[in-house]
């Protein structure tokens, strides 16, 4: 099995305003094509931890590899390409330019990449937007959708680029039972089927549970 990404010995400090151990020698490996949820409660560590998972962050001590190339201590630049081309974010919120269209949204990412034409990044789009059964809504303003429509379109936005991971937020946070379980549906096609690996914070015990596993998080620490 290959590992996709790897934490070793992460730890963090906050230093203000007062110093602040917030993650304590965190390590762990997701594999390719692993669907794993965190959780934990409330002041744990778990944003903090997906923020430098996703190389926001990169104030922390320890290595982190994806595809097992030590991302830690690279620059800036390096970073934000490695983003934009392996990993994919959904958030709670959905975070798309309302005024856009739902495929001018979806394009975004592979424009920033500048890799392919704009015809090429074109079809890709259309075909996340069929895979996730939306197609009928790409050229709708982004504002003119509802809210479970909304968080696939993020979906198809965070896989524009292929990525190798595709990291949530609580990416059902903010929708109804149904809508939540359509994003797990997709979430689990996307790993059984594709082979994408997702990591995935949540306060919902059972999206959690149907999950490969669950990384449970106390007090900065994986307790499991
Ligand atoms: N910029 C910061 N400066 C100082 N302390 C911070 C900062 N950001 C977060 N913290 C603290 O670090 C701890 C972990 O926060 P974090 O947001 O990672 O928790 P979480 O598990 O994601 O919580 P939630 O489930 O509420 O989102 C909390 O005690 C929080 O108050």
């Amino acid at each position: 099995m290959s590992v996709v990404l790897e934490a070793k010995h992460i730890n963090k400090y906050f230093k203000k305003p007062v110093l602040f151990h917030v993650l304590k020698d965190v390590s762990f490996q997701i594999n390719k094509g692993e669907f794993v949820s965190i959780m934990g409660k409330s002041g744990s560590g778990k944003s903090t931890l997906l923020y430098i998972l996703s190389t926001m962050d990169t104030d922390y001590d320890g290595e982190l590899y994806l595809n097992n190339q030590l991302i830690t201590n690279q620059t800036r630049d390096y970073l934000s390409y490695i983003r934009n081309k392996h990993i994919g974010f959904v958030f709670q919120f959905h975070y798309l330019l309302p005024e856009f269209s739902v495929l001018e949204n979806v394009m975004l990412p592979a424009k920033k990449l500048a890799e392919k034409s704009h015809q090429e990044i074109e079809s890709k789009a259309i075909e996340k937007l069929r895979m996730l059964d939306i197609e009928n809504l790409a050229h709708k303003k982004a504002s003119q959708i509802s809210g479970g429509e909304k968080q696939r379109v993020s979906i198809a936005r965070a896989l524009i680029n292929n990525p190798t991971i595709l990291m949530g937020d609580e990416p059902t946070g903010n929708l109804d039972s149904q809508n939540s379980e359509n994003v797990f549906d997709i979430f689990k096609d996307l790993s059984e089927n594709q082979g994408l690996s997702l990591l995935v914070v949540t306060h919902d015990q059972d999206f959690a549970k149907r999950t490969n596993r669950i990384i449970s998080m106390e007090d900065g620490m994986i307790i499991t």
